[in-house]
């Protein structure tokens, strides 16, 4: 069911700082931040060759990763992501095998434009698991 690996996420305490150590000490290409309020994030992108990673920020109120930077005041990887091409029988296929879908069920638009669905990180061995249908 899953294809590539989309993206790996990291929150970080300072988004420039964090942009700043991918650009100029790793040598990355790196995108401006953007906000997604609706996602309670604000995102800086890193694009490596085979895949990207997603420097993350929380944005507004009640930001779904406050707790997790709370918890990890330096940062710390957050959720992998993963390549779909069906999102809502990938959901379905989950769900009937007992994985629990985030939120309220229904995909969301996610930082690249196309839908994205979270599963909780104690059925994924303590990793949150996103899914992108590309
Ligand atoms: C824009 C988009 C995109 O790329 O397109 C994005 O990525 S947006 C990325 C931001 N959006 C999301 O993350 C949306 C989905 N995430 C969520 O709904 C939430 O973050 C949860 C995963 C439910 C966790 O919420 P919260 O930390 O408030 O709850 P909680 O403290 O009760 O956590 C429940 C248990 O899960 C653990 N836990 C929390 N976050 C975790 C993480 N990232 N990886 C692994 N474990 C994690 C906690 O330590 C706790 O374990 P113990 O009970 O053992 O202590
Ligand atoms: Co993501």
């Amino acid at each position: 069911m899953i294809g590539r690996l989309n993206h790996v996420a990291i929150v970080v305490p300072d988004l420039e700082e964090g942009a700043r150590v991918y650009r100029s000490t790793l040598g990355a290409k790196v995108s401006e931040a953007v906000d997604l309020p609706d996602h309670g994030v604000t995102t800086v992108f890193v694009e490596l060759p085979n895949t990207k990673i997603e420097l993350l920020h929380p944005h507004g109120e009640g930001s779904p990763i406050a707790k997790f930077l709370e918890s990890n005041p330096s940062g710390g990887m957050h959720h992998v992501c993963y390549e779909v091409d069906d999102i809502i029988a990938a959901r379905d296929k989950l769900e009937s095998d007992g994985m629990r879908v985030l939120g309220d069920g229904e995909p969301k638009i996610g930082a690249h434009g196309k839908p994205v669905l979270f599963l909780h990180p104690k059925d994924f061995m303590g990793t949150l698991v996103e899914l992108e249908q590309v």
